[in-house]
């Protein structure tokens, strides 16, 4: 049931250890919410599960079907392929994501070639069907994503990633750019398309209402540690940890 775990990673920048001993589990379609302030190491956690930075010592390992194995193992071209094909990731700025001087289609239709589409029609389709699905009008397929809205933008990301139905979506505070009433839209969609694809999820948010509407189970940092881990609902409403406590009453800044 494991899909992805990680034992005993360190990982320090100069002086600062930024991730200093954390181990944890998920399982397929669970997702899993890092919360913390700022600085408490959810993003280099996040960048070191999903391989994009090395950890100074410890392992994570990833289930392709055939048992847990350390993602360090497999080299370059093979961690690439699963960060293109089994993986997805959303990131806090859609800007940085997506193609800006490639249509909305474009955008959604790159990702599906690399997973090895190559009939035009089907892709256009099936492109147009996605932005449908992210609440964005079909008709808009040929647009360039600078005419979108900061929300548009958004989805539009969420379509490009989902579209090849990956199994691991990695979420970097998805919601963090953006109007509340246009996060709650999105929160909404992002909670609708992973119960429905059954996706497992690793998200980061230092926001605890976003966590608390996302996440199955939730892992609260600190310096670099996770202090406290749990079902989210008894986490939050019986928080341990005394920074826990502190987090879950907003005292802290995020
Ligand atoms: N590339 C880097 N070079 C130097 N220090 C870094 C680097 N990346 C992270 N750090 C430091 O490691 C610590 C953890 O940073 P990280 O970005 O993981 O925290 P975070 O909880 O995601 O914070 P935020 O919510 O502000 O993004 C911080 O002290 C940060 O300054």
């Amino acid at each position: 049931m494991t899909l992805l775990q990680a034992r005993d990673l360190r990982k320090r920048f100069g002086p600062v250890a930024a991730l200093d001993d954390v181990s944890l589990s998920l399982r397929r379609r669970e997702i899993v919410a890092i919360v913390g302030e700022s600085g408490s190491g959810k993003s280099t956690l996040l960048n070191v599960l999903s391989g994009r930075i090395a950890p100074d010592s410890g392992t994570v390992l990833y289930d392709e079907g055939e048992g847990l194995s350390p993602i360090a193992g497999r080299g370059e071209a093979r961690l690439r392929h699963l960060q293109r094909t089994r993986w997805g990731f959303v990131q806090q700025d859609p800007r940085q994501a997506l193609r800006l001087s490639v249509t909305a289609g474009g955008n959604i239709g790159e990702r599906l070639m690399v997973s090895g589409a190559r009939h035009y029609g089907d892709i256009r389709a099936t492109a147009a069907r996605w932005l449908e699905t992210v609440e964005i009008d079909p008709a808009r397929l040929d647009d360039l994503p600078r005419t979108f809205s900061g929300g548009m933008l958004q989805r539009l990301q969420i379509a490009a990633t989902l579209v090849t139905e990956p199994e691991l979506v990695f979420m970097d505070e998805p919601t963090g750019g953006l109007d509340v009433s246009v996060q709650a839209r999105i929160l909404d969609l992002v909670r609708g398309l992973v119960r429905r694809l059954g996706l497992a999820v690793l998200l980061v948010t230092h926001d605890i209402g976003v966590a608390r509407l996302l996440a199955d189970r939730l892992v609260v940092m600190r310096h670099g540690r996770i202090v406290e881990t749990g079902l989210t609902d008894q986490v939050l409403d019986d928080p341990h940890h005394e920074y826990t406590q502190l987090l879950v009453s907003s005292v802290l800044p995020a």
